[in-house]
């Protein structure tokens, strides 16, 4: 087992800040004391082959430097990988992406320097994590923060055209993709309940934010082995404008249109031809009919 971090750095994240952030983040990492070896990424998804074969070296301390994408091929690595020691496994985030909306659950400082401390002190957290299964092909993604059907996958495959608005793009993806959106037809089935038609969107939520520091479900706890969802057939852009906070603090989820449940599994159908994208954590991962499971305290992270 090596004592020293693996750090792997997106160069792409936060529209190339992670890049020219990085001759700073290494000074700081010395100064620390950190032990470490890094590795760019150089393709999507290179984290993954990156990040088993540090595991397999033995590696167990990760960071990752980077955004929710990074994060979420990290959690993928490890998962997919699921090596023996995985309770020994744990993940730092330095944050440079563009939403960096995992990291608010947890106020981790957007701050290399304060990240770099909270990372230093290795309080850990053991968090949920959601499996998820595209039916047809079989594939199966690890989700660590949200995942989702609908218009927020349509928003997330339209948001890289607004990433130099920071924070700001999926706010305004979201915005600008509302009055071109056309409606799913789909049956989502969990414990009793059965959901049958056009919907605007579902999401399947573990932690608390996504779009940019968004809160779009209403009672998330990481921990506590239940998905938070957010189901909304319809919604109009005038209502949306009118409670533009509620997106931000939350109080949209206590809308009449949006219906919130907890569940540790679901089923979604898509009863149309339609394509319609599924997201998680901000990343388009297919398309079709799937399945949802929670792994219960699935994976350490470092958290403040
Ligand atoms: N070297 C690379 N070249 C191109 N794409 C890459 C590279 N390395 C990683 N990626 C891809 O970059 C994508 C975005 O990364 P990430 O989510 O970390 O940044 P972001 O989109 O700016 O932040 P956020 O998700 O917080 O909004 C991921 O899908 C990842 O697979």
């Amino acid at each position: 087992m090596s004592t020293k971090w693996f750090v792997v750095i997106n160069p792409t994240s936060g529209n190339g800040a992670s890049k020219k952030k990085w001759p700073e983040i290494y000074t700081e990492l010395i100064h620390q004391n950190f032990e470490f070896e890094f590795v760019f990424t150089e393709y999507e998804k290179h984290s993954l082959v990156l990040v088993q074969n540090a595991i397999k070296q033995g590696f167990t301390k990760l960071i990752c430097v980077g955004g929710d994408g990074t994060i979420h091929n990290v959690v993928n690595a490890v998962l997919s990988l699921n090596p023996n020691n995985l309770q020994e496994i744990k993940i730092g985030i330095i944050p440079i992406g563009t939403g960096n909306d995992w990291v608010k659950t947890y106020n981790i400082s957007k701050d290399f320097k304060e990240a770099i401390k909270i990372i230093k002190a290795e309080k850990t957290i053991i968090q949920d994590i959601g499996k998820l299964q595209i039916t047809a092909s079989g594939k199966e993604v690890y989700f660590n923060n949200l995942a989702g059907i609908g218009f927020d996958g349509y928003v997330v495959n339209k948001v890289h055209k607004y990433k130099n608005l920071g924070f700001l793009a999926y706010f305004t993806g979201a915005i600008v993709s509302l009055t071109s959106y056309k409606r799913s037809n789909l049956e989502i089935t969990f414990n009793n309940t059965n959901l049958q038609g056009k919907t605007l969107m579902l999401l399947i939520g573990i932690c608390n934010y996504s779009g940019g520091g968004m809160r779009l479900t209403q009672n998330p706890n990481s921990t506590d082995g239940l998905f938070d969802i957010t189901y909304v057939d319809s919604i109009t852009l005038f209502t949306i404008l009118g409670n533009l906070r509620g997106l931000f603090n939350g109080t949209i989820t206590k809308l009449k249109c949006v219906k919130n449940f907890k569940t540790s599994n679901l089923k979604v159908k898509i009863l149309d031809s339609q394509e319609t994208y599924i997201q998680a954590d901000g990343e388009i991962i297919g398309s079709g009919n799937f399945n949802v499971s929670l792994l219960p305290k699935a994976i350490n992270f470092i958290v403040a």
